[in-house]
């Protein structure tokens, strides 16, 4: 589960059965507690209904022969996009995406514009009566002035979006793909035998079946997008099978795009995939190629360095907020905390957080602390703060602009040119943004 997903703790369906009366009726007790029936697709229906109203002031009216989508999954994807988002845009600025086959919820645009107030979506689907529900869901919502629904039914192009208006700009595509390849291969998949054999837990053909199965449709996402490059910042897509991740890295490392990301999204026995590219230059930190899975490590993108991270960052609230996540990255060890190689030729850096707290109770708890390791690498400590009261401690050196107050120190027994050609480095980029 992304860190910030609501849902990372079981559901108290008893709670939630409460404060949505429709739920009632379809939460038992076992010698577990209590739950729902998860192979009847009411109780499914119920339960996203009870979830997106509660948690995200949501009404969804969903027909019954299409996919009813589990809110923890979907949300999974809509905060990767977040992060995707944080690391080009400020907070505040406006934002457009597209979400390549919305279905009958639009869940990914109705979620992603509770969250973010600034969001924008074009909303495509081929589908007439799923175009017809989200439509309707849409503007229940009072999302009518910020999804716009779009029937795509007549184009041989995925990115028609891009394509009939090449002036208009998008931070990102995004697409829950039809899986399979076939009836067979859906009958087959771990998904329908986990349905057991009476239970409905697809949706329509058109949601599950597409010809060639994702790689095709992911690879025509792909080759379409060779076309259109800068028009949009980021293409995505989740991915439902493993195995069809390793064909879409081949594909785009055939044609040299080094600058993508990879995630799995864990809900319960389900995971998923997603992956990103660019043809831009902005690096995603590695922190958001959230996968520890080992059968994967060879598709993994090259790592980020913090100098490619922070090359392309134009405003002060984003490269301390880039900072600021690259130590937190590495205080919460979810990268290991070594900023590897770079293509300014500046030589490999370690970078280590330590919270600047200058509070006296602060410096007492820290004084009993452990010391920081030893590293025979070259060694920087990095910290940095906006608008803090009170001075940094003895020996560090400092630097304040505008609103973002920077400091750094060096540590005995590292390498003292790595460490000044690293703050000059960064200093430079905050002074060009003043
Ligand atoms: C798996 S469903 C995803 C629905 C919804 N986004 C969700 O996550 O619950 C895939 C959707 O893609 C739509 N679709 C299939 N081919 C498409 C195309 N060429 N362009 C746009 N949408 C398409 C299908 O009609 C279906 O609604």
């Amino acid at each position: 589960m992304h860190p910030r997903n609501v849902y990372n703790h079981p559901p108290d369906f008893l709670g939630l059965a409460r404060r949505y009366p429709p739920l009632r009726s379809h939460v038992f007790l076992t010698h577990t507690g209590p739950t729902i029936d998860f192979k009847s697709q009411v109780a499914q229906r119920r339960l996203t209904e009870a979830l997106l109203h509660l948690d995200f002031n949501i009404n969804l009216t969903l027909p019954d022969n299409r996919l009813c989508p589990p809110v923890p999954n979907r949300l999974n994807y809509v905060l990767w996009i977040q992060d995707i988002v944080k690391v080009s845009a400020s907070s505040g600025d406006i934002v457009r995406g597209i979400d390549i086959g919305t279905g009958a919820s639009a869940i990914y645009p109705l979620l992603a514009c509770r969250l973010e107030p600034t969001w924008y979506f074009v909303a495509t689907d081929i589908d007439r009566e799923s175009l017809m529900f989200a439509h309707q869901n849409v503007e229940r919502n009072d999302l009518s002035d910020r999804v716009c629904v779009v029937d795509v039914s007549s184009s041989t192009s995925i990115l028609r979006s891009l394509e009939e208006d090449p002036a208009a700009l998008f931070h990102f595509t995004m697409c829950n793909p039809p899986f399979y390849s076939s009836a067979e291969e859906l009958t087959q998949s771990a998904e329908a035998k986990q349905c057991g054999p009476n239970a409905v837990c697809t949706g329509g053909e058109n949601e599950m079946i597409t010809l060639g199965g994702e790689v095709s449709f992911v690879s025509q996402i792909f080759t379409e997008s060779l076309h259109h490059r800068m028009q949009c910042r980021w293409y995505t897509s989740m991915l439902g099978k493993m195995s069809s991740l390793p064909k879409i890295v081949d594909l785009l490392r055939e044609h040299k795009i080094d600058n993508y990301a990879i995630t799995e999204f864990v809900q319960g026995q389900t995971r998923r995939w997603a992956i990103a590219w660019s043809f831009g230059t902005h690096r995603l930190p590695d922190s958001m190629n959230r996968i520890a899975n080992p059968a994967l490590q060879g598709i993994m993108p090259s790592r980020t360095t913090l100098y490619q991270q922070i090359a392309n960052i134009q405003s002060l609230e984003l490269l301390y907020n880039t900072l600021r996540q690259v130590l937190a990255d590495i205080k919460n060890a979810s990268v290991k905390p070594e900023l590897t190689g770079s293509d300014t030729g500046i030589p490999s850096i370690l970078v280590q957080a330590m919270e600047v707290t200058w509070s006296r109770s602060a410096r007492r708890k820290k004084a009993t602390q452990p010391p920081l390791q030893t590293m025979s690498h070259q060694y920087l400590i990095l910290q940095c703060r906006v608008n803090c009261a009170g001075g940094p401690p003895p020996g560090s050196e400092k630097q304040r602009a505008g609103g973002l107050y920077l400091e750094y120190q060096w540590v005995d027994g590292s390498d003292r040119g790595v460490f000044e050609s690293f703050v000059s480095h960064v200093n430079r980029k905050v002074t060009t943004m003043q």
